[in-house]
C-alpha cells in the first residue's frame, strides 16, 4: 500500500473536482469522533470544532455542487444532539444502521426496527457487556438503538485489553458486526458498515465525485467502498488504505474551509 499523500494534495485533487461539472455534486462524507470532533474522554464532551461548523455552513450554500453527510458509529440520537451541522445534511448513525437528514428543525428520520430475535440478542448482549465492564475501573458501557459498546478509553492498559479481549469474545458469539474501534469495542446486531451506507448514499445522490475522512478502523470500510478514485483522508496515524491523510482534526476544518472558498470562486466566475 503507498504512503498517503499530504493535505496540500488532497486541496489540490478538491480544486480539480470543484473546477469539472462533470464531477458535481461531490459528496463530503465526514466521520464524527477523532475527525471533525477532538477526542475526549467523556464522549458527551465531544463537539465540532469551530472551524468547522463555519466551514460546513459555507460548504451547505453549494447544494447543487456539493452535498454534505456525517458517517458515524453513534447512535442518531447522539449524532443529532452533539453535531452541529447545516439542514441539508445526511446523518448517518450506528455505522449506516440509522439514517436521517437534517431539517431547519428536526430531523427527517426513518424509524429503526429490530426483528424479536435481534432485540433479544441485543437484551443478551447488554448484560454480558455489563459483566466485562463489573470490577473493571475505567470500563463502561454504551447502550445503542442496535448495539453495545465496551468502552476503555479510562483503563489502564492491561485492564483495557482485558476488557477489549473479553468484548470480543461475546461479540463472536452474540453479535451480527463486531469493530474494534479506538478504545472501544462494539457489537452490533445488524449487519452494517460505513462501506455499504456510502455506497447507497452515493448512488443516491448520483455524486460525480465523493470526499470521505475518518480517523479509526471502521473507516476503512468507507474508504474501501469508494476506492480507487474516492478521494479518501485518513486522520492521525496508523494504517490506511486512504489515498491521503493529515494529522489532527483541524486540518479537516481547514480542508474544508479552503473547498469553501474554492468553490465561491467557482461561483463567482
Ligand atoms: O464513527 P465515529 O463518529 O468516529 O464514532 C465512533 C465512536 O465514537 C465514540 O467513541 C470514540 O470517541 C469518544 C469521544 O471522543 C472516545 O471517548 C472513545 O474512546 C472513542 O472510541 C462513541 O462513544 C462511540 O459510540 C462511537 O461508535
Amino acid at each position: 500500500m503507498p504512503d498517503p499523500l499530504d493535505g496540500a494534495a488532497l486541496r489540490a485533487a478538491l480544486r480539480e473536482a470543484v473546477a469539472d461539472p462533470a464531477r458535481h455534486p461531490l459528496l463530503v462524507a465526514l466521520d464524527f469522533d477523532g475527525t471533525l470532533a477532538p477526542l475526549q474522554d467523556d464522549p458527551q464532551a465531544s463537539r465540532v470544532l469551530p472551524d468547522a461548523v463555519t466551514a460546513l455552513r459555507a460548504l451547505a450554500a453549494h447544494p447543487r455542487t456539493v452535498r454534505l453527510a456525517l458517517l458515524s458509529g453513534r447512535s442518531m440520537g447522539d449524532l443529532h444532539r452533539l453535531a452541529e451541522v447545516p439542514p441539508g445534511t445526511v446523518l448517518i448513525g450506528s455505522h449506516g444502521a440509522e439514517r436521517a437528514r437534517v431539517a431547519e428543525h428536526g430531523l427527517d428520520r426513518a424509524v429503526m426496527t429490530l426483528t424479536d430475535e435481534q432485540q433479544d440478542r441485543l437484551d443478551g448482549l447488554g448484560g454480558e457487556m455489563q459483566a466485562v465492564a463489573r470490577g473493571r475501573d475505567g470500563v463502561w458501557v454504551e447502550s445503542k438503538p442496535a448495539a453495545v459498546a465496551v468502552h476503555t478509553r479510562m483503563a489502564d492498559p492491561a485492564t483495557a485489553e482485558a476488557a477489549e479481549r473479553d468484548a470480543l469474545a461475546v461479540g463472536g458469539r452474540l453479535g451480527s458486526a463486531v469493530l474494534h474501534g479506538k478504545k472501544v469495542v462494539e457489537v452490533s446486531v445488524l449487519d452494517a458498515d460505513k462501506g455499504a451506507a456510502l455506497s447507497a448514499l452515493r448512488a443516491e445522490i448520483g455524486a460525480g465525485a465523493v470526499l470521505v475522512a475518518g480517523d479509526d478502523v471502521t473507516d476503512e470500510h468507507a474508504f474501501e467502498a469508494v476506492a480507487p478514485e474516492g478521494l479518501t483522508l485518513k486522520v492521525g496515524a496508523g494504517p490506511t488504505s486512504a489515498r491521503f491523510r493529515v494529522p489532527e482534526p483541524q486540518d479537516v476544518a481547514d480542508l474544508l474551509a479552503d473547498l469553501a472558498v474554492a468553490l465561491d470562486e467557482a461561483a463567482a466566475g
